[in-house]
């Protein structure tokens, strides 16, 4: 799973890591969170409340993830305002952004692609982005995506 290879990767147990995971309310957080620490996730507190998404201690640093419901059109506007606001958050100037198109399950879901036209990700210069299409529901796009590419890769990047 997931937090074994982030084990790998980076050997500091003892050091505190942590990643931002953000989303509207319903947008798939807690079930996302479920599918991402698939092992042993008893470690991992909430630290901290802010907005509609929280701190996880003792896990990837410096690292945000955004989640999308991508079925849920009437709401677009409103999750690209949040999203716009968080990444003009000044403590959270450069941090890598990963955005899971969530729900892709529902017949009803718009395509990354979609969505990221319409939330103009291709204005994000000052950060490595990236959108992922995925279920939290089924699993479907994120074990894959996330384990073997997405996160190691920002993993590289930051250090080293
Ligand atoms: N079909 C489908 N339903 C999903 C998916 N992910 C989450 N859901 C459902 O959407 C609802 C909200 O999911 P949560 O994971 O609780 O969403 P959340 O972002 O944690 O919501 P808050 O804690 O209220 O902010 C639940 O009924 C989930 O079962 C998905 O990929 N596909
Ligand atoms: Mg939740």
């Amino acid at each position: 799973g997931l937090l074994s290879i982030l084990r790998k990767l980076k050997s500091a147990p003892d050091q505190e890591v942590r990643i931002l995971l953000l989303g509207l309310d319903n947008a798939g957080k807690t079930t996302l969170l479920k599918q991402l620490a698939s092992e042993d996730i008893s470690h991992i507190t909430p630290t901290q409340v802010t907005r509609s998404g929280f701190y996880i201690s003792k896990w990837l640093g410096g690292k945000k993830i955004y989640v999308i419901d991508s079925a849920d059109r009437k709401r677009f506007e409103e999750t690209g305002q949040e999203l716009a606001e968080l990444l003009e958050e000044e403590k959270l100037s450069c941090v890598p952004v990963l955005i899971f198109a969530n729900k892709q399950d529902l017949l009803t879901a718009a395509p990354a692609s979609e969505i990221a036209e319409g939330l103009n990700l291709h204005t994000i210069r000052d950060r490595v982005w990236q959108i992922q299409s995925c279920s939290a529901l089924t699993g479907e796009g994120v074990q894959n995506w996330v384990v073997k590419t997405g996160i190691s890769r920002l993993m590289r990047l930051d250090y080293g």
